[in-house]
């Protein structure tokens, strides 16, 4: 079975996105493309990772209203992304124009609550409550919208996955024991995200900011 770990190449540099997919690419299972590489390097960067001959997560976290996501969606069709993400918060109309408007082979995952926030930050934008119960909330949200599945912390992901057991689950916010954990709030090892249901897992600067990025990706692999 192929590694279940996507790496975020967060960087707006062209070649050293291609450089740093070149070095983990027997190490990983896919290639996370972000904002901060999006906009620098649009379509034409997207296409230029696809020779790694990985798959390609977009992770562009669409967020608008429903005509404006689903034209948005429609132009990244030709990509055919493995995953897209759009935020969950969008509400049911967003999120079902914008699965119908994906290339058929492209998995829309819906974003329920970012793994920098934790639930002090969720009171302060007037969600009261529990992360778990508004990450819950929100997964039934995007599965009744006829979506492929949500991202969300590895300590949200096993309920989440026992209420939606074919759904498809991204937990980003990964980091190894001794990792720093920088702007992430709600944090998980590799092998306990992996244990919990997660059908890949998003890695980013505990591979791209090391020393030896092909060793840290290596070493990561073999806690699974
Ligand atoms: O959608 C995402 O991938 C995402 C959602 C989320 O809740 N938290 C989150 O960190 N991410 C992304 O996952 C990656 C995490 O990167 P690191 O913190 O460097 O491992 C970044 O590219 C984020 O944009």
């Amino acid at each position: 079975m192929s590694s279940r770990v996507y790496v975020a190449l967060d960087t707006p540099d062209l070649a050293r996105a291609q450089a740093l997919a070149a070095k983990v690419r027997h190490h990983v299972g896919g290639i996370k493309l972000g904002l901060e590489f999006f906009c620098a390097n649009g379509p034409a960067g997207v296409r230029a990772l696809e020779e790694v001959g990985l798959p390609v997560f977009l992770d562009l976290k669409l967020h608008d209203i429903p005509n404006t996501v689903a034209k948005a969606v429609q132009s990244l069709a030709p990509l055919a992304p493995a995953v897209l993400t759009v935020h969950a918060a969008g509400g049911r109309a967003m999120l079902e124009d914008a699965k119908a408007a994906a290339h058929p082979d492209t998995r829309v995952v819906a974003v329920t609550m970012l793994t920098s926030l934790d639930e002090r930050d969720l009171a302060d934008t007037g969600v009261a409550g529990s992360a778990h119960d508004h990450v819950l909330r929100l997964a039934e949200l995007a599965r009744a919208a006829g979506l492929d599945g949500i991202v969300c912390s590895g300590a949200e992901v096993r309920a989440a996955k026992a209420v939606w057991p074919d759904g498809f689950f991204v937990v980003p916010g990964v980091r190894p024991a001794d990792g720093a954990v920088g702007d992430q709030k709600r944090v998980v090892t590799p092998r306990q995200a992996a244990d919990d249901g997660a059908s890949i897992l998003v890695i980013g600067r505990p591979i791209t900011q090391a020393d030896d990025p092909d060793a840290a990706a290596r070493a990561i692999a073999a806690t699974l």
